[in-house]
């Protein structure tokens, strides 16, 4: 039976060590506790580090007790922890992920190495367990080279990624040394999934920027395969937290924890120790309540739990003691012999104790500086089964973007936090209500199985996708089929796109003129009396006559609006017309002037805006800004938008390359008609093209086409074959 593995930094449970003796434990942070909760319900085993440096004479049977939980570990050495874990990880990604680059980065070159070295010693654990059939889920920063490493080992393998932290914009993530290397290996898997939209289109935006591959909307292209980049949302364990509550010790802690606090109302506080989560900004905001507000002392306190995390490396340690100054300043300051305002726990809490909380608090203040998502927030909401309490979240934490109905706030804005606190401890009941109980319709339905399934059924969606476009991709079998029908046809028609079919694309449009290789081709195609070649083109018929003028082909011009039959005159459809081109055009030149490197192109009866040299976001919002604004201009003129492969063109409706071929064929009985194409105008020849006809789709957008090639070298292979030509070397 095909199994799914999980792979993170961290396994769920981690091994403590007391006098020479080895526990497990839970494992704190977001990611094992989300993911925690439901590994255990399918066929799942997960790999991980089970956190600390384990004698070799006591891992195997550390390992023996974690394998019967299904858990296999990679233990690290020393050196490793300290330079992949804590240095690569910690000391470069976290803070460039979280906008802390200039602050905390350290970009040392050993600890690249590390980061490398340890990626490989994860993907020698996964393929020495991976099964053919089995599905790979790799979670996190620790381990963005290993979908690259494991696809490299075993192309076939259906292979997840997600993030579970930000994904920087571009500019923050350019700054590191190796982010070529990091997207190649994030790029390994066949699905990318972030939190957020935002997270998702920064990805798509760096490595647009940084690498060469194709992208079209959130297909990214590499090596011939599509990576699909999408956000989904990681849930929690909704129905754990809501019915915790009703559990017996839980309730006995509430009790506990009311009698403790009688009269005074909490403020919850939860995080691991990390300057990320905005802690210190916190006990800022709520140093000014007690300033700006006296009133509330001795009637509210500030109930603040910091769980140890990372504290190895030098930022945590320092932010570990700031905060035992801070807190001890303002305890100091405005304690009472009956009150404190601040109960701060530098530990980790039981399950039922943290449920205990959740469900008294009167308000949960979640205001990181920058989180991936925050779970806390979502574990406050779904304990508060009666539909009371207020939660304060950060505008800067992923789980913003679905908790809409918390009051939101800027972290940095400590009179907005401050704010927030008065706003929330005077709200009254049915506002209350109304807001808690629309976010926990939101945290009950997008659970942590929810966005398992989402996830898991989006991976194999691609891979069926990525399967089809390989079975229509033309084989060495449908190869030779083709040749075989090829050499007992009596006429032959075959209609060729030039740009991107015949050759490759060129930032300069006339610098991609044919080569020698491409005539000698062409002319081998022609001089046997049984074919009609046809260059069907979106170029200029001034452009087609230098090149092709010659030949002994039949040649198409803009999508169709110019015909010339071999060694005859060019002749355009009747009818057209180009008053509306001066109009146009004013519109087209006000978008050069606006964007540099673009231009436009005129043709007889349409004109063209290339930004094939623009900035690539630049171009991608230009070009929608100008289909939108031509969109009302070409109504009443008869018109179509076109937008293409780096280029936006506006012609004449009647005009269409399917149109045009058609009428080549003309009735003439053709017993093999084939059509090779990569654009969107290409389409409508093989749509309009009879069943019969051999259609050929290059590149791998979703076509009408019955056949793929990836690239113009295999459009002249497969032409080559065909016509018996020798093969190139
Ligand atoms: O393993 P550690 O170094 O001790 O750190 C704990 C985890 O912290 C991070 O959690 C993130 O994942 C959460 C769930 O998706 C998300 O809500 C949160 O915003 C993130 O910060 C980290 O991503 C994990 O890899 C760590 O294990
Ligand atoms: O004493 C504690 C305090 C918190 N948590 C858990 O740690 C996780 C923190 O996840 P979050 O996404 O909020 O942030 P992260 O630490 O992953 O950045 C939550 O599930 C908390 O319930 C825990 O296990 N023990
Ligand atoms: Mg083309």
């Amino acid at each position: 039976m095909s199994k799914t593995i999980i792979i993170s930094n961290r396994l769920p449970v981690k091994i403590l060590e007391q006098n020479g003796e080895y526990t497990l434990e839970a494992t704190e942070g977001g990611l094992a506790t989300g993911l925690g909760s439901i590994y255990k319900q399918g066929n799942n085993i997960w790999i991980g580090w089970p956190g600390l440096e384990m004698p070799e004479d006591k891992q195997d049977d550390i390992s023996k007790k974690l394998h019967d939980m299904s858990l296999f570990p990679v233990y690290l050495s020393q050196e490793e922890i300290n330079e992949y874990y804590e240095g690569f990880s910690n000391e470069v990604l976290w803070p460039v992920f979280h906008y802390y680059a200039s602050t905390y980065a350290n970009y040392k070159q050993s600890n690249w190495q590390y980061y490398q070295q340890v990626n490989k010693k994860f993907c020698e654990v996964v393929l020495s367990i991976v099964e053919p059939g089995d599905t790979i889920w790799v979670h996190d920063y620790q381990l963005l080279l290993l979908p690259g490493l494991i696809r490299n080992a075993q192309p076939e393998l259906s292979i997840g990624f997600f993030l579970h932290i930000p994904f920087p914009s571009y500019e923050m993530f350019r700054l590191i040394p190796w982010r070529a290397e990091l997207l190649e290996g994030m790029l390994g898997a066949d699905l990318i999934g972030f939190h957020t939209f935002d997270d998702a289109r920064h990805f798509l935006s760096a490595t647009g920027r940084i690498l060469p591959v194709r992208a079209s909307s959130n297909i990214v292209s590499i090596n011939d395969r599509s990576v699909v980049v999408e956000s989904f949302p990681m849930g929690i364990d909704h129905d754990k937290y809501a019915s915790l509550t009703k559990d017996d010790k839980v309730k006995e802690q509430i009790k506990l924890l009311k009698a403790n606090f009688k009269g005074i109302r909490i403020i919850l506080s939860v995080d691991r120790l990390d300057y990320s989560k905005g802690i210190l900004q916190r006990l800022q905001a709520f140093e000014m309540l007690l300033k700006t507000y006296p009133d509330y002392k001795e009637k509210v306190s500030l109930y603040m739990i910091v769980v140890p995390s990372r504290d190895t490396v030098p930022q945590y340690k320092e932010l570990r003691d700031q905060i035992d100054k801070k807190v001890g300043n303002i305890n100091a300051l405005y304690r009472t012999m009956d009150w404190s305002p601040i109960h701060y726990y530098y530990r980790s809490f039981p399950l039922e104790t943290l449920s205990a909380l959740y469900h008294i608090a009167d308000v949960g203040l979640v205001t990181p500086m920058r989180d991936g998502m925050n779970l806390v927030s979502k574990e406050y909401v779904a304990s508060r089964t009666k539909n009371d309490g207020v939660l304060i979240l950060s505008e800067m934490a992923g789980a913003s973007k679905e908790l809409i109905d918390a009051i939101i706030v800027n972290p940095n804005n400590t009179l907005e936090v401050c704010g927030a606190i008065v706003e929330a401890l005077n709200m009254d009941d049915d506002e209350k209500k109304r807001r808690m109980s629309s976010m926990r319709k939101v945290v009950e339905k997008f659970n942590i199985g929810h966005w398992v399934k989402l996830f898991m059924n989006k991976l194999t969606e691609v891979k069926t996708l990525q399967q089809s476009m390989r079975t229509k991709h033309v084989s060495y079998k449908t190869e030779q089929h083709l040749k075989g029908w090829y050499a007992h046809a009596e006429k032959r028609i075959i209609f060729l796109d030039y740009d991107g079919t015949l050759v490759n694309f060129n930032t300069n449009i006339n610098h991609a003129s044919p080569d020698e290789d491409l005539y000698s081709l062409l002319d081998k195609l022609s001089s046997d009396p049984l074919n009609h070649i046809v260059l069907i083109s979106g170029r200029k018929h001034e452009n087609l006559s230098d090149w092709f003028g010659h030949m002994d082909i039949d040649l198409v011009a803009e999508h169709g609006a110019w015909t010339k039959a071999a060694g005859q005159k060019w002749h355009r459809i009747p009818g057209l017309t180009d008053q509306w081109k001066p109009e146009i055009l004013q519109v087209l030149e006000n978008y050069v002037d606006r964007t540099p490197g673009s231009f436009v192109e005129e043709k007889t009866y349409s004109l063209v805006w290339h930004y094939r040299k623009v900035e690539e976001s630049l171009g991608d919002l230009r070009s929608n800004e100008l289909m939108n604004n031509l969109k009302y201009l070409v109504v009443d003129k008869g018109l179509q938008i076109l937008p293409g492969d780096k280029v936006v063109e506006i012609k004449n409706m009647e005009i269409n390359k399917g149109r045009a071929a058609l009428t080549l064929i003309d009735n003439k009985e053709y017993d093999f008609i084939m059509a090779l194409g990569d654009d969107y105008t290409d389409e409508d020849i093989f749509k309009a093209l009879p069943d019969t006809a051999i259609t050929i789709k290059i590149g791998n957008n979703s076509s009408a086409a019955k056949y793929y090639l990836r690239n113009p070298q295999e459009v002249r292979k497969l032409l080559r074959v065909l016509t018996h030509l020798p093969q190139l070397t």
